[in-house]
């Protein structure tokens, strides 16, 4: 019997998911999909390969369902829609690996008690990843895990642009900035590096903007510095996190507000961003449709955020050759997209509109001296490729 592996993804309200069946060369990809809407209205979708739609369910009433249960479902359909292969491993996205964790790592009770630990560091994130490692565990316990984390890829960042400027014994206790959306770059590094090396071999900026966003500035296919920090609050203003602050501001939140330290981290994480200033929503596609003048600010105000802090990079990589827009916004948003080139005209950016306009691969015109593309990310691959060479590397053949 052929083997295959399962690679999760798990966010604060999805998860995402990608089934892939093994060979020698490694895993193929096979189907994949998202369950989203956790904790207000279920629904999940998975397409094969071809584009197939293989299950479309929905739980209009299902706000009580939780992660786990969810994941049981999605679980137990994987091992029928699977029944001809022997699933061997599942391979997990985990948001947080500390100063410690550089590579993907082998999962047992001991790995789970350290991660426990960066909980507070990813409090949308961290405490999901690691549920559904105990419920696969709990539901299969048979079979390999394997945590691949967000932060390993900005581990070849120079030393300065991990350094915060607080006292230096803080440092000593982990206090530094670490990046994350990590298996998003290492895949578009890579991915890069095939359809145009000469690029990939520069000064990129990517433009990870989901949910979640942020911008990883790339020299030669290598991270040396990254928006997001020592948690996924820093940089870029996102669908409901506040992106950088005025560290004054936390602290008049606090101090002068009365608003406790718990109800500052609830409104940093989850009542910020795109959600806050438009009070509308966290979703761009409903900013876009909204009449509300404060929904145009909020979008105004995250291109603002999103030039702002490609200018920065531009410093920390010393001029610039390319810019690589992905994830949910980057990669379906042709108005953003326009909206940042133009504030990014002055470093080269020349736009070719209809090319932005049918999402193309390149978006700039043949005479911009910045090249500007659109690429699909795809962390559930990367995690699929890195659970496969784990488990290779100790067990020998895995097809
Ligand atoms: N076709 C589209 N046009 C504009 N925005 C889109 C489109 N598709 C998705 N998005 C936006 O992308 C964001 C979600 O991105 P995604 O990468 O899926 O995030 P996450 O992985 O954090 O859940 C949302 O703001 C959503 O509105
Ligand atoms: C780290 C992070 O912000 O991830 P996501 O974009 O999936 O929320
Ligand atoms: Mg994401």
């Amino acid at each position: 019997m052929s083997r295959a592996l399962i690679s999760l993804n798990s966010g604060s309200s999805s998860i995402k998911f990608g089934l892939y069946t093994l060979d020698q060369d490694g895993p193929r990809h096979a189907a994949g999909g998202k369950l989203e809407g956790i904790g207000s209205d279920p629904r999940i979708r998975i397409r094969q390969d071809d584009g197939v739609v293989l299950l479309e369910k929905s739980w209009p009433d299902g706000a009580g369902l939780t992660h786990e249960e969810l994941l049981g479902e999605l679980f137990g359909w994987a091992q029928d829609h699977l029944r001809e292969h022997e699933i061997v491993a599942v391979g997990h996205r985990v948001v947080h690996g500390g100063g410690i964790f550089r590579a993907p790592q082998r999962i047992d009770a001991a790995l789970i008690a350290r991660l426990e630990a960066f909980c507070p560091l990813a409090p949308l994130h961290q405490p999901h990843n690691l549920a559904a490692i105990r419920e696969i565990a709990r539901m299969a316990p048979h079979l390999h895990q394997v945590a691949c984390f967000d932060t390993a890829f900005h581990h070849a960042m120079p030393a300065v642009a991990t350094r915060l400027a607080l006292p230096r014994r803080f440092a000593e206790k982990g206090l530094r900035r670490y990046g994350f959306h990590g298996l998003s770059y290492e895949y578009i590094a890579r991915r890069l590096g095939e359809i145009d090396p000469g690029l990939a071999a520069g000064r990129v900026i990517v433009a990870h903007l989901g949910n979640g966003a942020s911008l990883c500035a790339m020299r030669d296919g290598a991270g040396i510095d990254t928006t997001m920090g020592f948690t996924a609050l820093d940089g870029l203003m996102m669908g409901t996190r506040s992106g950088a602050l005025d560290p004054g501001a936390v602290l008049h939140l606090q101090l002068q507000e009365g608003i406790s330290a718990r109800q500052v981290e609830a409104m940093l994480y989850g009542q910020s961003g795109l959600l806050g200033v438009s009070g509308v929503s966290g979703d761009m596609r409903v900013l876009h449709a909204s009449a509300d003048p404060h929904a145009k600010e909020a979008i105004e105000l995250f291109v603002w955020t999103v030039a702002r802090h490609m200018a920065a990079l531009i410093g920390s990589l010393e001029g610039l050759d390319g810019i690589v827009f992905t994830a949910g916004i980057g990669e379906n948003d042709a108005a953003i997209r326009s909206a940042i080139c133009a504030r990014m005209a002055w470093a080269g950016v020349v736009l070719d509109e209809a090319a932005n306009a049918a999402n193309a691969p390149v978006i700039t015109r043949s005479d911009s001296r910045i090249a500007v593309r659109v690429m699909p990310t795809d962390e559930e691959s990367m995690i699929a490729f890195h659970t496969f060479n784990k488990l290779r590397d100790q067990h020998g053949a895995m097809a």
